[in-house]
């Protein structure tokens, strides 16, 4: 498996377009070897672009693609020696489940011996190994899937295993299943993996490390507990999390922040010298917010609004000085008598926002 450098990478379908209006914004990018990637963000902001400059598939209007220091942007795809797989399965519908598994091997000439054990290897990895000697056509599409993925990984030699938007066509109740299988082949395989996904729960529950583009532009990268605990904007904030983050807009002058007119601690101080004029923000995660009984620090009073379920949690939704706060709790915790409630936010996980960024601790 190789390590896949970006260098300076930028694409524009329209030639000549100015670099605004570029589908990917020149960028750099490192994706190491034996990790799994998931691109996130929504439709249009680059995800498959991206895929296709590594693919081959797609020739950049600018910069260089690495494969383990070998520069491939000249290369087409069939030369990058990738595995591919797409929203919809490919799979030679004429042949066998061994068939298709072994035609990789087959063109590279390996010996029947020695295909026949790798064939084996990752069949029993696929969970297909007690139906190799069926026609492919007849499994269902998610097991068409895992072939596609598994042509690829009988391959020893395959630089990158890149995915898009493999659940597509995936029945529901199958998702999740095959999502679970194909992180636990990953696992056992230690491919480099790309997979472009919009769903970032997908991403969260797949990819080692998540990269959440906007307009063309990767705006944070780090793993999905980096995301979670730690959104670099608002925009990433909302995007990753369920229900998103919350944000509150608060006063802000010599002092500390003040919500509804009583003081808010953020998790670091924000010396007022460096914020600019604009709109300052704090946000946390509905996970973090807490209904309380007793009033202290941090602690505000609130209205409950309504309640809905998500499985085993509940989420509240509570209106703080006029604005909507989700607090994210237990089921088994029980909801609160009456519209009055004290909403508690850990200063801890009370991060501060300026114009839509996360304020860096000085
Ligand atoms: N072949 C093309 N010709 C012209 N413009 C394109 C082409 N492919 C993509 N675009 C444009 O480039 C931008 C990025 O598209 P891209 O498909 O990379 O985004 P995406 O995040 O993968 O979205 P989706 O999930 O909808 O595929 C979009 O504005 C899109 O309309």
């Amino acid at each position: 498996m190789a390590q896949l450098d970006i260098v300076d990478v930028g694409h524009a379908y329209a030639p000549g377009a100015e670099e605004e209006r570029w589908a990917l914004k020149p960028l750099n990018l490192t994706f190491e070897s034996g990790k799994t990637y998931a691109l996130v963000g929504p439709s249009g902001c680059g995800k498959t672009t991206l895929l296709n400059i590594l693919s081959g598939l797609v020739r950049p209007s600018r910069g260089r693609v690495r494969f383990d220091g070998v520069d491939v942007t000249a290369l087409p795809t069939k030369a990058r020696n990738i595995a591919q797989v797409f929203q919809f399965p490919v799979i030679y519908k004429s042949m066998t489940v061994y068939d298709n598994l072994a035609f990789p091997l087959q063109c590279r000439r390996w010996d029947k011996a020695r295909i026949d054990a790798k064939v084996q290897q990752v069949a029993e990895a696929l969970d297909l190994h007690d139906r190799l000697r069926q026609p492919a056509r007849r499994l269902t599409a998610d097991d068409k899937q895992l072939i596609s993925l598994g042509r690829g990984l009988v391959r020893d030699d395959v630089a990158a295993v890149l995915m898009d938007e493999p659940l597509t066509v995936i029945d529901p109740q199958l998702k999740h299943s095959l999502r679970r299988k194909i992180r636990e082949i990953t696992e056992q395989f230690r491919p480099t993996v790309i997979y472009v996904t919009h769903d970032q729960y997908e991403a969260m529950s797949f990819a080692q490390e998540l990269l959440v583009m906007k307009d063309g532009r990767a705006v944070q990268q780090g793993t999905p507990e980096q995301l979670f605990e730690a959104p670099s904007s608002t925009y990433v904030g909302y995007f990753i999390g369920s229900p998103a983050m919350n944000f509150l807009t608060v006063d802000h002058g010599d002092g500390p922040f003040a919500l509804g007119g009583r003081p808010l601690s953020a998790a670091w101080d924000v010396p007022a010298s460096t914020l600019k004029a604009g709109e300052v923000q704090v946000g946390v995660r509905p996970e973090h917010v807490r209904i309380v009984t007793d009033p202290g620090p941090n602690t505000f009073p609130g209205r409950l609004k309504g309640v809905s379920d998500h499985g085993a949690q509940r989420v509240l939704e509570v209106e703080i000085a006029g604005q909507p706060v989700r607090a994210k709790t237990p089921r088994d915790q029980g909801v609160p008598v009456g519209e009055e409630v004290l909403v508690h936010l850990p200063r801890a996980k009370v991060l501060p926002y300026a114009d839509g960024e996360l304020v860096l601790r000085s």
